[in-house]
This record gives structure tokens, C-alpha cells and sequence, in this order.
């Protein structure tokens, strides 16, 4: 069922020469979704997203917001915002100039912008450095300035560019907590760019796989990890193993292999301590056996590399894989 705000890909194509970056995509994002756009580099997922958000022209097919057409809009008209990698803030002006800046490029008077401007610094926890230069602020900050810039516009989805990349892993926790604390309180649909399984695992109400410029698969979070449709998809998210059995390809969930003294006789090759799990790489003939075992139980009968043991799973955990 259709929403107001829903944003709709429609065939979307672009080619750059004989690449085509991304072909004949068809998508709905619901509106008021977190969404994470997840693939390998090159994929095709910064082309859909500037295509989206108007810095890209579209070579074939159609975006829809609301059902209107924007594919041909300029980019301040669509109702989408872009926070960029870089976050790309003008040196010589202070946070609240920055984040007024597009407001008084629609020609909105000085208490006007700056008021909206203050609101988003607000929203952003920023309000109190607002006349610092951006040289004056930590990557985080600069972060949240370049986020309070983009929503000033109050647009009806805000699109994201791999925005954690820049920061240490600590911050990016942090912040990925915070960007969906934002998303549930402005009610809008976040689409962020990302070749990070846990991040968009950890975000996204709903995950977008790509791969070779097409969707591979789509779904809540639990669904595409929990029920991978290829192996690309299963390889990618990581996690699981992919094995033949009975003439088809299943993937399994690494925490669904169990070491025991019955089973698929098989040989450990590597065994990694994790902190709350050991992973325990065993040869299943030439297949490799990814097992996460949970810590305690590991060491109740721990093993080593060259011992021989058996690798059991309930078959019902098995996932029959399309490709
Ligand atoms: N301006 C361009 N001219 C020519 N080819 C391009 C251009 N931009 C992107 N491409 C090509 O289009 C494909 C998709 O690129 P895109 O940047 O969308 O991938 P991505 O999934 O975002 O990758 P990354 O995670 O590395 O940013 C790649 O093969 C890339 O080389």
C-alpha cells in the first residue's frame, strides 16, 4: 500500500559510456523508513543516491516522491536533502551561518533563517557552538553541523552518503545511534549509503542489497540476514556458510554449527577466540565450515587445528539458495 512520501524508483537506469552503473532498478521506500542502501564498492549505490537527490542526471526511468515525477528537478526542488561523506562546510563561516546558508539562498530574511538555523543546531545538540568556524569543531561535530544543514530544509527524505566513514569506530557507534534517534523523531525516510553489514544491520528498518547495479535483495534486516535469497547475498552479509549438499546450495548460519562428537566428520583448521564466542574454521571435505560457538561451551571441550570433529545442524536451519 502506498503512502504519502513514498519515494519510488521506476526502471531507473544510468550509464556513464559503455558502464551502466545501475540497471533498471524498480523500488518503493516507504515513507518514515530507515533505509540502508548496502552493497560492494562500485555497485552502483552513490550513483542511485545522487541520481535521487538531483546531482546526478538519470538516463532512464523515472523517480517519484509523493507520486510526482522529480527526476528533472534541480536538487534544492525535489524534497530530498544529501549530507555528504565530506560533509563539505564552507571554511569561512561560522555553524549557524553554514546551516542558514541555503535558507538565505531562497532569499528567507536573517531572523527567519537564523531561528530554523538555531532549531536544527538544537536538534543536533550543536546549539551552543554556533559561532564557531568549522575548523573549530571535531569531525562528530562537523558531523552533526553538516546533518543540521541538510535538514534545515525540511526535507521529506534526507539521503546520506557513507556519513560515519570519516569517524573512529567509537564515534560511529554513537553517532549511528543518534541518526536514528533523528530519523524517529523528524518521521521522515533516511536512506544511507553504506558498504558496512553491521551498520545497516544495526539501522535500517529496511536493508537494500545491490550488487552489479541491480537489487539483489530487500527486506527488514532480519529477513535478508535470516533468509538470504543468493549467495552473493549470504557471502556478503556474512555469518554464514555456503555448502552443497543433495545437489543444491544451501547457506547456514554459522551460529547454527554446532561441534559435537557425531555428525559430518570434518578436521579444524583455524580456531579464533572472539571475546563472548570462538570461531572454529573446520574442512568439510574441500568445503570450509564456519562454526561461531558461544565462548563457555567452547571451552567445555575446546579444540585445536588438526583435531578431528564432527559438525552438526538441525536441517531445518538449512536455506535453500535461488543463485
Ligand atoms: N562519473 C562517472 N563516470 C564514469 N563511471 C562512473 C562514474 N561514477 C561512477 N561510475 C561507475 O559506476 C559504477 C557504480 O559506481 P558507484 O559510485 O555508484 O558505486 P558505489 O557502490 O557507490 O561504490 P563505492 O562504495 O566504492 O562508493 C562503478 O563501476 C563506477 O566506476
Amino acid at each position: 500500500m502506498r503512502t504519502p512520501n513514498d519515494l519510488e524508483l521506476v526502471h531507473l537506469t544510468k550509464r556513464y559510456g559503455d558502464t551502466v552503473a545501475v540497471k533498471d532498478i524498480n523500488h518503493v521506500f516507504a515513507n518514515g523508513t530507515y533505509v540502508c542502501l548496502l552493497g560492494p564498492s562500485g555497485c552502483g549505490k552513490s550513483t542511485t543516491l545522487r541520481m535521487i537527490a538531483g546531482h546526478e542526471s538519470v538516463s532512464d526511468g523515472s523517480i517519484l516522491l509523493d507520486g510526482q515525477d522529480i527526476s528533472r528537478l534541480p536538487p534544492a526542488q525535489r524534497g530530498t536533502a544529501m549530507m555528504f561523506q565530506s560533509y563539505a562546510l564552507f571554511p569561512h563561516l561560522s555553524v549557524r551561518d553554514n546551516v542558514a546558508f541555503s535558507l538565505k539562498m531562497k532569499g528567507i530574511d536573517k531572523t527567519a533563517r537564523y531561528k530554523a538555523a538555531d532549531d536544527m543546531l538544537a536538534l543536533v545538540d550543536m546549539g551552543h557552538l554556533a559561532e564557531r568556524l568549522p575548523a573549530q569543531l571535531s569531525g562528530g561535530q562537523q558531523q552533526r553541523v553538516a546533518l543540521a544543514r541538510a535538514l534545515v530544509t525540511k526535507p521529506r527524505v534526507l539521503l546520506l552518503d557513507e556519513p560515519l566513514s570519516a569517524l573512529d569506530p567509537f564515534l560511529r557507534i554513537r553517532v549511528r545511534g543518534e541518526l536514528k534517534r533523528l530519523q524517529r523523531e523528524l518521521g521522515i525516510s533516511f536512506i544511507h549509503v553504506t558498504h558496512g553489514q553491521d551498520e545497516a544491520l544495526a539501522l535500517a528498518d529496511e536493508v537494500v542489497v545491490m550488487n552489479n547495479a541491480v537489487i539483489e535483495q530487500a527486506g527488514t534486516a532480519r529477513d535478508v540476514f535470516g533468509a538470504p535469497r543468493t549467495e552473493f547475498v549470504a557471502r556478503f552479509m556474512g555469518g554464514h556458510n555456503v555448502i552443497d549438499l543433495n545437489g543444491g546450495r544451501f547457506a547456514l548460519r554459522a551460529d547454527d554449527v554446532k561441534l559435537a562428537d557425531s555428525g559430518h566428520a570434518a578436521t579444524v583448521s583455524v580456531v579464533e577466540y572472539q571475546g563472548d564466542r570462538v570461531a572454529v574454521t573446520s574442512k568439510l571435505g574441500e568445503t570450509e565450515v564456519l562454526a561461531l560457538v558461544p565462548e563457555a561451551e567452547f571451552y567445555a571441550n575446546p579444540k585445536n587445528p588438526g583435531d578431528a570433529v564432527g559438525l552438526a545442524w538441525d536441517e531445518g536451519r538449512l536455506h535453500r539458495l535461488l543463485a
